[in-house]
């Protein structure tokens, strides 16, 4: 071999060498941006995520995977089972919303919420049972109101625990020595156990549909949101009105008030499922009362109730969910109501709050 066929060979062999390390390096820096974005994309809002995922083909693929475990279900792994979206209207791919298992006040939840990653949310990283934070306690500071039972059953106190208001079914609660959530007396704590499915429509937004039979008296679901002081309901109400007037926009702001014996007097619940909520938010009104009755639940020694849903009906798979917002129109600027029952009044229930 010639001088000169020698230093050729030796430079092809360097630039292989080159090559080979570039490759090894663009692998090393794909897998670790691939790393990197599953862990921070499913923190993203879908407009940030819409945005990130024209810049490369790996985050283009990481956005859409992200996209289609979000519509797989709502829930995001807090509840017992999948609820899937599922959009036949328009390209919306998903509802997007903070969940919670249960109502809390606001200043507890953080600024984002992880949707859509490989790992499955962690159920009890948010408490399913916020409200009963908020407990009666006797003069050493000890609950009260908790049974000692060791199975309970139609003799357990909690079933007729002198509650603060009335027409408020109770349950066992924190401070009971039942045991958690096998005991009997706690049907609405478990979270939602049966097949449920979030759908488009054009004019109502989106829908809450069963995936299954549902026998009559049924617990669905809790309505769970952020806790409000009328104060703030009141000015939410009013930005909630404005954007609700430019189209496009649904708000789940209910009050519940409950009377006290007195009845000169009432507690009243303002909970506001709009930007933080669970799948209740989904469900739309009717102005037959729908298929769904509300339940005031209290726990045992908490001091707020929960608002839950049970079946008012036996419902069919496919059916969907809704229950009567009330009967009042006062707001003068109320929005037209789809919900195609004979007796329909045509404007949404709306008060002032
Ligand atoms: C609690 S949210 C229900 C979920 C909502 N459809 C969505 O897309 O998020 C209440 C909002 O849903 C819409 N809605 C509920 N019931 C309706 C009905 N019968 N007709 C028309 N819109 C309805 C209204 O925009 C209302 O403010």
């Amino acid at each position: 071999m010639t001088i000169p066929e020698l230093i050729q060979r030796q430079r092809q062999r360097q630039r292989q060498r080159q090559r080979r390390v570039e490759q090894e390096n663009d692998n090393l820096s794909h897998s670790l941006l691939f790393q990197c974005a599953e862990l921070v994309l499913p923190w993203l809002t879908p407009t940030e995520l819409a945005t990130i995922s024209i810049t490369c083909k790996t985050l283009f693929l990481i956005s859409k995977s992200i996209s289609t475990r979000r519509s797989s279900d709502a829930s995001r792994n807090f509840e017992n089972l999948p609820i899937p979206c599922i959009n036949s209207v328009d390209d919306q791919l998903y509802p997007y919303f903070f969940y919670t298992p249960s109502s809390f006040s606001s200043s507890q939840f953080p600024q984002r919420q992880s949707w859509g990653s490989t790992s499955a949310a962690d159920p009890n990283s948010l408490s399913r049972l916020g409200v009963e934070s908020v407990s009666l306690v006797d003069e050493s500071g000890e609950g009260v109101g908790g049974c000692g039972c060791e199975r309970c059953g139609d003799g357990c106190p909690c079933l007729r625990f002198d509650g603060l208001v009335e027409d408020v079914v109770n349950e066992c609660g924190p401070s009971c020595g039942c045991g958690e959530l096998e005991c009997g007396n706690r049907l609405t704590q478990r979270g939602v156990s049966v097949r449920l499915k979030i759908l488009k429509d054009r004019r109502k937004g989106w829908c809450l549909y069963s995936a299954q039979s549902i026998p009559r008296g049924q617990f669905i679901c809790e309505y769970a949101g952020e806790l409000l002081t009328t104060n703030e309901a009141r000015k939410r109400q009013q930005k909630y009105d404005k954007l609700s007037s430019g189209g496009g926009f649904s708000s789940a702001l209910l009050v519940v008030r409950e009377h006290l014996p007195s009845r000169k007097a009432c507690l009243r619940l303002n909970i506001d499922a709009t930007k933080i909520g669970n799948i209740a938010r989904f469900i739309n009104h009717s102005c037959d009362g729908g298929n769904l009755s509300t339940v005031l639940m209290r726990s045992s020694g908490a001091l707020l109730p929960r608002l839950c849903f049970f079946a008012s009906k036996d419902i069919k798979e496919d059916e969907e969910l809704t229950f009567s917002y009330g009967g009042v129109r006062l707001r003068s600027n109320g929005s037209p109501c789809f919900c195609g029952s004979s007796c329909c009044f045509g404007w949404l229930p709306s008060e002032q709050t």
